[in-house]
């Protein structure tokens, strides 16, 4: 047993989280290993910036030494500079705004893809500890607020300290008298805007978590319509989805109010700024203290200080809910996958290595047991039994009774809390979980399709499969039906593959196991919706086709492992009896009533 293992108590960790800050952990991640382009980008953002400030200084020049001196050459001379300056600065304004859009969408794209990546590593009761909406919300909404701040900052707001600066400082060069009123304008406006970002932040947080909750509940309610509607828990479950809405918006509400008074506070600041510098500057003027053209050109920068305050403003009310979505996201990135991947030196010995030869090996459990994380008692207590190969065991019990904990241990879905499992004497926490699942063939119980077609599905067995191999496969998973299907072999699966029956789905997982032919068949209850006939048909073709295989069945139903060479009969987690049918229907009271409630005759 490796820490690795038992890490599987303890399914979330996200330690290093609270001691980084999330965007800047991410904007770095994105913007070092394209730093070419970045220094590009901010080329074009420098030269844009210097554009812009050298303007209102030209316009100054113009109507000071052009239109007020009437010397038609500089009009001539400095409109010429005023349009290429203004060229330039549409040019690499345009760039710069491009750059930043390709940064941002790159930065997104990775990071879904690291997203999915870890969340393909976490193991099942990690990714329930999370919750499917919120994995979701994080791989999709979270990951676009992130972008949408990245972009904004790239293209407008890393420019905005700059013209902050450079266009207070000319605005003192041309018209200093003036400078109270712009240092009054931006003391309050700083102030406004940090108040604002204090009270965004925590609503932000939860905006996040209302999101989920109301994804939650959509979910739920989309994959149980027909279980609502038979119950008719309409009412019930629209009153549920209001509440969550509700929640949601009344959230969404308390984040717009205080968005809704930072605007009108930064318009009236702005105005009152611009009448003060009026007004004085034509007091200015007046006295001979002050020309038209700075005065215009102060004014000039007044406006340019404004907008840049604005736009750090507007980026400053995204900035809370995208460090929120940044810390969600390196939330899932920090998770250590409970089930690593590695052995203890943190290499796979490899199956081979440690024994384990390319024929079906023997599975031996040593006293197993496994406790879900925060579960009172344990699912397994334990557990020993040998698995031999060409033979077939059967897991039955009651429901609730550990058969599915007790399979999904098998390809390492889990990790045993207790205990040990071994192949050929090996432990199996030494090898890599693929390495131990590239050879079982795994049916969870409730068998899940993907979109796409019934030979897509059959290829996630063995993706080389030839279209004969498929065909056989399905004819010893007796799904004939699919000969008659429109298009046969690609015949359109819908999301879950719910246009097709129960007793369908399960049929094409088995020819999806078969089409493997692995060493070790892992199945949880493979044919609940299917007759007993077909299930006899398909207990022979699966032995006929994989003779030396091992094979484990679980299931509730006595007629489903009948004829297995042995029978584990499992009871509150705990094996209470192993057997044949035979000896079993003697021995065993817990199977006897099972076989009699299902009316199950001795052989
Ligand atoms: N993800 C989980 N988190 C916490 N407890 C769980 C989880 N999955 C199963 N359990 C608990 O473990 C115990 C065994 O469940 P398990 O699904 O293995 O039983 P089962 O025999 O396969 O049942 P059934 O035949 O009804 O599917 C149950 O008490 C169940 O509530």
């Amino acid at each position: 047993m490796t820490d690795t293992g038992r890490a599987s108590a303890h399914p979330v960790q996200d330690t290093h989280t609270a001691r980084r800050r999330p965007l800047s952990v991410l904007f770095t991640e994105a913007l070092a290993p394209r730093w070419r382009l970045v220094a590009l980008f901010a080329l074009c953002q420098l030269a844009a910036t210097f554009t812009a400030l050298a303007q209102p200084a030209l316009n100054a020049r113009i109507i000071d030494d052009g239109i007020m001196a009437g010397d038609t050459g500089t009009i001539y001379r400095v409109g010429g500079y005023m349009l290429i300056v203004a060229l330039v600065n549409l040019v690499v304004s345009l760039a710069a705004t491009y750059l930043s859009a390709h940064i941002s969408a790159s930065m997104a794209r990775e990071l879904r893809i690291s997203v999915r990546d870890r969340v393909a590593l976490l193991s099942d009761a990690q990714a329930s500890r999370f919750g499917v909406p919120s994995l979701l919300t994080r791989a999709t909404g979270d990951v676009s607020n992130v972008q949408v701040l990245l972009f904004a900052v790239l293209a407008v707001a890393v420019t905005a300290p700059f013209i902050l600066v450079g266009a207070t400082v000319l605005s003192l060069v041309q018209g200093w008298r003036l400078s109270p009123v712009i240092i009054v304008a931006g003391i309050i406006l700083s102030a406004g805007i940090g108040l604002f970002i204090r009270q965004l932040i925590p609503a932000a947080t939860l905006l996040q978590k209302r999101i989920d909750a109301l994804n939650r509940v959509i979910r739920e309610q989309l994959s149980g319509q027909r279980v609502i509607r038979a119950f008719s828990r309409e009412r019930t479950e629209l009153a549920r989805y209001e509440e969550a809405n509700t929640d949601l918006f009344t959230v969404a509400l308390r984040m717009g109010r205080w968005q809704t008074a930072l605007l009108p506070t930064v318009t009236l600041v702005s105005g009152l700024a611009t009448v003060a510098v009026s007004a004085l500057g034509a007091i200015f003027i007046d006295h001979g203290w002050m020309r038209i053209g700075q005065l215009t050109a102060t004014s000039g920068y007044l406006m340019q200080i404004l907008v840049a305050v604005s736009t750090l403003s507007v980026v400053a009310g995204v900035i809370p809910r995208a460090s929120a979505s940044a810390a969600r996201i390196i939330e899932i990135r920090d998770c250590e996958p409970s089930i690593d991947g590695a052995g203890p030196g943190g290499q796979s010995a490899g199956l081979t290595a440690g024994g384990v030869t390319d024929r079906a090996p023997l599975i031996d459990l040593d006293r197993v047991g496994f406790r879900y994380a925060g579960a009172e008692s344990p699912a397994l207590d334990s557990i020993s039994l040998t698995l031999r190969p060409q033979s077939t065991t059967g897991i039955i019990g009651g429901t609730a009774s550990g058969k599915s904990t007790l399979l999904a241990l098998l390809p390492r879905l889990i990790d045993p809390t207790a205990g040990s499992i071994r192949w050929n004497g090996a432990d199996a926490t030494d090898f890599a979980p693929t390495e131990v699942r590239s050879r079982i063939s795994y049916i969870s119980a409730g068998t899940s399709l993907i979109t796409g077609t019934i030979a897509t599905n059959l290829r996630i067995g063995r993706t080389d499969a030839t279209d004969d191999e498929l065909w056989q496969a399905l004819d010893l998973a007796s799904a004939g039906f699919v000969r008659e299907r429109d298009g046969g072999l690609d015949a359109q699966v819908t999301p879950a593959g719910r246009n097709f029956s129960g007793g369908q789905r399960q049929r094409l997982a088995l020819a999806r196991a078969l089409l493997r032919r692995p060493d070790v068949f892992v199945l949880d209850e493979p044919f609940s919706a299917l007759d007993t006939d077909t299930e006899q048909a398909i207990v022979r073709a699966i032995r006929t086709a994989c003779p030396t295989s091992t094979i484990v069945i679980g299931t509730q139903r006595v007629s489903s492992i009948r004829n297995a060479d042995q029978i584990a009969v499992i009871e509150a987690g705990r094996i209470v009896a192993v057997g044949t049918h035979r000896s079993l229907l003697a021995d065993s009271t817990v199977y006897r009533e099972l076989a009699d409630a299902q009316a199950v005759a001795g052989v």
